[in-house]
C-alpha cells in the first residue's frame, strides 16, 4: 500500500548552512492492511519519511508510492485529492479550538462539500468508534489529551482513508492513555482494514501496535523487520540502544560496571537467553542444569508479550570456563532458543 523504492530526501543548502541528506536510499514496503512502526532518535528522518508519504516534500531520488500512485509526481490539485486517501494524526492533534468535537471531525467533509445530513450521517458513527459520542458537542478545551486525540483519530477517518499516517501520536499522553490510544488504532486497524505507517522514538509503542518495524538512523533504515523478531534478536546497535530503553531489557547497573569481556580463572559467564515464539514457556534452565550438572544463577528474568505472543528474557551466571559456556549455549540452542554471552563477571 505504501512503498519507498530508493528513496532520498535531501534539503538544499541555504543562508550559509550546506545542503541536508535527511533520508538516503529508503527501501521499505507497508503491506495493506499492516501496522508499520518507524523509530528514530530526534533528527533521523522521521518526519521527513512521512512528509514523502503525504506528498509535503518530494523525493530527490527514487520513488513514494501510495496504492500505486507516485506522489512525488502529482501536481497540487491531484495531491490534494489524493491526500483525501491519507488520514493523519499528529502529536499535538491540531484541533481547531473554535470547534466543537463534531465540528473537527466534520471539518474535511465540509471542505469536500458534503452536504450537512451526509456529514452528520458520517460523523457520528465515527465519534462513537472512537468512544466519544458524549463528547460531541465539547470544544478541544474541555477534552482530555486521550479524547482530544481520539477527535484526531477521528477527523483523520472521515474521508475514508485507506492509509493512516501517525506522526508522534501519543508522545505528549501519559502511558495508560498511551495505550488505550494504542488499542484505538490497532481496533480501527482492524474494522477498516487500514494501513498504518506511525513514527515514534519508542519501543514500546512499537511493542504494543506495531506488526513490523523498521529502525532509522542518520536518514538510513538500519534495521527492519517483524516485531517479533527484531525484539527477539535485534541485529543493529541502534536497535539494542532502543530496546535496552525499555524496563528489564538492560542489565542491572552494578552486574554492568563489574562485567569484563574477556574471561579469566574464576570467573562467572553472563548469559542472555531469550525465550521465543512455542517455546517460550519451555523449562530450558532446569533441563541444561540437571543435563550438564551445571549450578545456573538467575540474575535478571522478564516475561512480556509481543505482538499477542509470549517473549522473554533471562540473565543467568554460569560457570565462565569456556568447556562449560559452550555446553550450556550448545544446550540451549539445541532446545531452539538464543543464548548470547554478555560478558564475565
Ligand atoms: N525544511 C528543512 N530544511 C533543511 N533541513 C531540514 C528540513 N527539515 C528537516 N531537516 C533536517 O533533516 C534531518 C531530518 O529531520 P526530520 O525532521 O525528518 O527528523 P525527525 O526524525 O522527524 O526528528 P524529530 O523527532 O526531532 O522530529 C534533520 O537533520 C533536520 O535538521
Amino acid at each position: 500500500m505504501i512503498r519507498f523504492e530508493a528513496a532520498a530526501k535531501a534539503y538544499p543548502a541555504r543562508r550559509g548552512h550546506a545542503s541536508v541528506a535527511a533520508l538516503s536510499d529508503i527501501t521499505l514496503d507497508v503491506p495493506e492492511g499492516a501496522i508499520l512502526g518507524v523509530i528514530g532518535r530526534s533528527g533521523a528522518g522521521k518526519s521527513t519519511l512521512i512528509r514523502l508519504v503525504n506528498g509535503l516534500e518530494k523525493p530527490t531520488a527514487g520513488r513514494v508510492t501510495v496504492d500505486g500512485v507516485d506522489m512525488g509526481a502529482l501536481d497540487e490539485a491531484a495531491l490534494r485529492a489524493e491526500r483525501r486517501s491519507i488520514g493523519m494524526i499528529f502529536q499535538h492533534f491540531n484541533l481547531l479550538a473554535r470547534r466543537t468535537a463534531f465540528d473537527n471531525v466534520a471539518l474535511p467533509l465540509e471542505i469536500a462539500g458534503l452536504p450537512a445530513r451526509e456529514i452528520k450521517a458520517r460523523v457520528e458513527p465515527l465519534l462513537e468508534l472512537v468512544g466519544l459520542s458524549d463528547k460531541r458537542d465539547r470544544y478541544p478545551a474541555e477534552l482530555s489529551g486521550g479524547q482530544k486525540q481520539r477527535v484526531g483519530i477521528a477527523r483523520a477517518l472521515a474521508t475514508r482513508p485507506r492509509v493512516l499516517l501517525s506522526d508522534e501520536a501519543t508522545s505528549a499522553l501519559d502511558p495508560e492513555t498511551t495505550n488505550q490510544i494504542l488499542a484505538l488504532l490497532r481496533k480501527v486497524n482492524a474494522e477498516l482494514n487500514l494501513t498504518v505507517l506511525l513514527i515514534t522514538h519508542e519501543m514500546a509503542v512499537i511493542k504494543a501496535v506495531a506488526d513490523r518495524v523498521a529502525v532509522i538512523d542518520g536518514g538510513r533504515i538500519v534495521e527492519e523487520g517483524a516485531t517479533y523478531d527484531v525484539f527477539a534478536a535485534p541485529q543493529h546497535a541502534t536497535t539494542r540502544s532502543f530496546l535496552s530503553a525499555l524496563t528489564g531489557q538492560s542489565l542491572p547497573p552494578e552486574l554492568a560496571n563489574r562485567l569484563t569481556a574477556e574471561p579469566a580463572p574464576g570467573r562467572d559467564a553472563v548469559l542472555r537467553i531469550v525465550f521465543t515464539g512455542s517455546h517460550a514457556t519451555d523449562p530450558v534452565l532446569s533441563r541444561v542444569s540437571r543435563l550438564l550438572s551445571v549450578d545456573v544463577n538467575i540474575i535478571q528474568a522478564q516475561v512480556d508479550e509481543i505482538a499477542g505472543a509470549p517473549f522473554g528474557v533471562i540473565v543467568v551466571s554460569i560457570p565462565g570456563d569456556a568447556a562449560t559456556v559452550a555446553a550450556v549455549v550448545g544446550a540451549v540452542e539445541r532446545l531452539h532458543l538464543s543464548a548470547e554471552v554478555l560478558g564475565y563477571v
